[in-house]
């Protein structure tokens, strides 16, 4: 193959967070405003990516607790663009920690990409004293051109997650993801990456055309919780306000109060689509014949964007 046609091109594509994030004082990590930097001046900051093959686009700049389905759409578009490229050996996505796993999800179940498409972030802004954008920006590049690296990946403090397992664990800590249902599928370790276990065989995805119409038709699917006291009340209301979908974070194994199980039940009837999640840390919710639908081992936000895309598809 000649250098040209060589898949060596990793594509970084910006959407903003703490990655990009300034502060006014090098000592403030969290009095700080995300979504400052672009993607190129981030990458130009890190002397070892001049030694790559790289191009950058800024497809959205905001704080990921803003994440919303326009830049959702717009993200899958240009990701399936860049993934089309011969010459592109993967995707790497710089994002806010906030609302990460739900962007990798999404991406996993509408693209499901053979290349690797490898989201990263930070939790300390740009300008702080130990910022750990530069190092999880560059690990992440390093995984994208790992012959090994395949499908959506989370690259964060030293390890590679998949979308299926990834959670955000802490609210501070610089180790704030976790696989939290397996294992980490890999470590980051001096730029060489060390396979630890392979990524599981998903369901199909539902495709680019599902998001990708201009018109499309997102539907509005909430989460809740039972709790000691839960009632119905919460369901009734979304439920007259026209809500579409409903997942619910049980407790434990997925147990619901009797009125909320009893609420939901009757929304069901509604037409309302339910899945029950657990508001616990990690495991599945088992399915019960008897029970309502479970979300399996997806954590509630993860279940929601399921739903999501399991009513736009059933149109
Ligand atoms: N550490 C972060 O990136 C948090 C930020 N609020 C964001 O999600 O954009």
């Amino acid at each position: 193959m000649s250098q040209t046609n060589r898949a060596d091109l990793v594509v970084i594509l910006g959407t903003g967070g703490t990655i990009a994030g300034t502060a006014q004082d090098a000592a403030d990590n969290v009095g700080y405003q995300a979504a400052q930097l672009g993607v190129a001046e981030l990458v130009q900051a890190i002397p070892p990516l001049g030694r790559r093959r790289l191009e950058t686009e800024q497809v959205a700049q905001l704080d990921s607790k803003d994440m919303d389905f326009a830049t959702w759409q717009k993200l899958a578009v240009r990701v399936a663009a860049h993934l089309a490229r011969p010459e592109v050996a993967g995707i790497v996505i710089t994002h806010g920690t906030d609302t990460l796993e739900e962007t990798a999800y999404f991406l996993h179940r509408v693209l499901a990409p053979s290349k690797p498409l490898v989201l990263t972030a930070a939790m300390r802004p740009a300008t702080a004293l130990q910022t750990d954008g530069p190092q999880n920006l560059l690990d992440a590049v390093n995984v994208a051109l790992d012959p090994q690296a395949h499908g959506v990946l989370v690259v964060f403090a030293g390890a590679v997650h998949s979308a299926a397992q990834v959670r955000k664990i802490h609210s501070y800590r610089v180790d704030a993801f976790a696989s939290v249902d397996g294992a980490r599928l890999a470590v980051v370790e001096e730029g060489a990456v060390r396979w630890l276990g392979a990524l599981e065989a998903g369901q199909p995805p539902f495709g680019l055309s599902l998001v990708s119409a201009a018109a499309a038709n997102w539907p509005r699917v909430e989460v809740l919780l039972n709790y000691a006291g839960a009632d119905g009340a919460m369901v009734d209301a979304l439920v007259n306000s026209g809500v579409n979908g409903l997942v619910v974070a049980g407790t434990g194994n997925g147990s619901l109060s009797l009125k909320l199980d009893a609420a939901l039940r009757a929304a069901q009837a509604r037409g309302v689509a339910v899945l029950r999640s657990t508001r616990c840390d990690a495991g599945p919710v088992t399915e019960s014949a008897d029970a309502l639908p479970s979300a399996g081992a997806l954590s509630p936000v993860k279940a929601r964007v399921e739903l999501l895309l399991r009513l736009m598809a059933a149109g």
